[in-house]
């Protein structure tokens, strides 16, 4: 069984059909890719895991137990965390009140010590403002948010999204070691190259449908093969 089994997700936003029969699969310790052209239903199928888009039909098992159609309160209990594009921390409390804050209500919480091994600069910026971030720093803070609850799985929404490529470089090589160190992931994102230094395997989503699911090492031997669905 896989960590993680979605089969035959449709979601809507009221009458427009975005994800049509959606399934994959995650393993437990592994990086798994969505990529898609803008508007193909990458965060849809994020937002529809996690429960913040409710799927009309179709079966989210993680661990073997059934999410879909529970609420994101709920399924964020039952170990799956979302880092919003958006990112979403709180501006006006600090980067350790963020962290206490996200960490409060989980099973398992990390200590904040070893939050900060992972992030330095979250603890030089411990009392910091969210607002006083800069985009980087808000997004280690994010990603810190999340990890403080021990999820079983995290979903990556555009991490990298608008930061400067030596700040990239800092998160991307943060998030490999958190792969090294046996998290498992689901990332969407846009920036091929640290898609292929985290994920092992990748699904293309094309219009809503599953349309292909290759290893990176498929991707970085044949490079051509994402030319057709992705224009890259
Ligand atoms: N809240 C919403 N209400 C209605 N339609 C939406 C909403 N959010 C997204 N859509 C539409 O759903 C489709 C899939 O969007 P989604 O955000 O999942 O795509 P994506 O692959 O993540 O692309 P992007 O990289 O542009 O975010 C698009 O056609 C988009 O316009």
């Amino acid at each position: 069984m896989s960590l993680l089994e979605v089969k035959g997700l449709n979601s809507y936003y009221g009458d427009s059909h975005i994800l049509f029969d959606v399934s994959l699969r995650v393993e437990k310790n592994e990086v798994v890719a969505l990529l898609g052209r803008n508007g193909a239903g990458k965060s849809t199928t994020l937002k529809s895991l996690m429960g913040v888009v409710t799927p009309r039909s179709g079966s989210v098992r993680l661990g073997g137990e059934e999410l879909a159609g529970k609420t994101a309160h709920s399924i964020a209990r039952l170990g799956m965390q979302l880092v919003h594009e958006e990112r979403r921390i709180f501006g006006s409390l600090n980067v350790e009140e963020n962290l206490i804050l996200a960490g409060l209500t989980a099973e398992n919480r990390w200590p904040l010590d070893r939050i900060y091994e992972m992030f330095p600069r979250l603890k030089e910026r411990r009392a910091s403002r969210g607002t006083d971030l800069s985009g980087g720093e808000q997004q280690m803070l994010a990603i810190a948010r999340a990890l403080i609850r021990d999820p079983k799985i995290i979903l990556l929404d555009e991490p990298f999204e608008g930061l400067a490529p030596v700040i990239v470089q800092d998160l991307v090589k943060a998030c490999r070691e958190l792969a090294d160190a046996g998290r498992t992931m689901v990332l969407v994102e846009q920036n091929l190259a640290a898609t292929l230094t985290l994920a092992e395997r990748v699904y293309v989503i094309n219009n809503g449908h599953i349309a292909q699911e290759w290893t990176a090492a498929e991707i970085k031997a044949r490079p051509e093969l994402l030319q057709r669905y992705l224009g890259v």
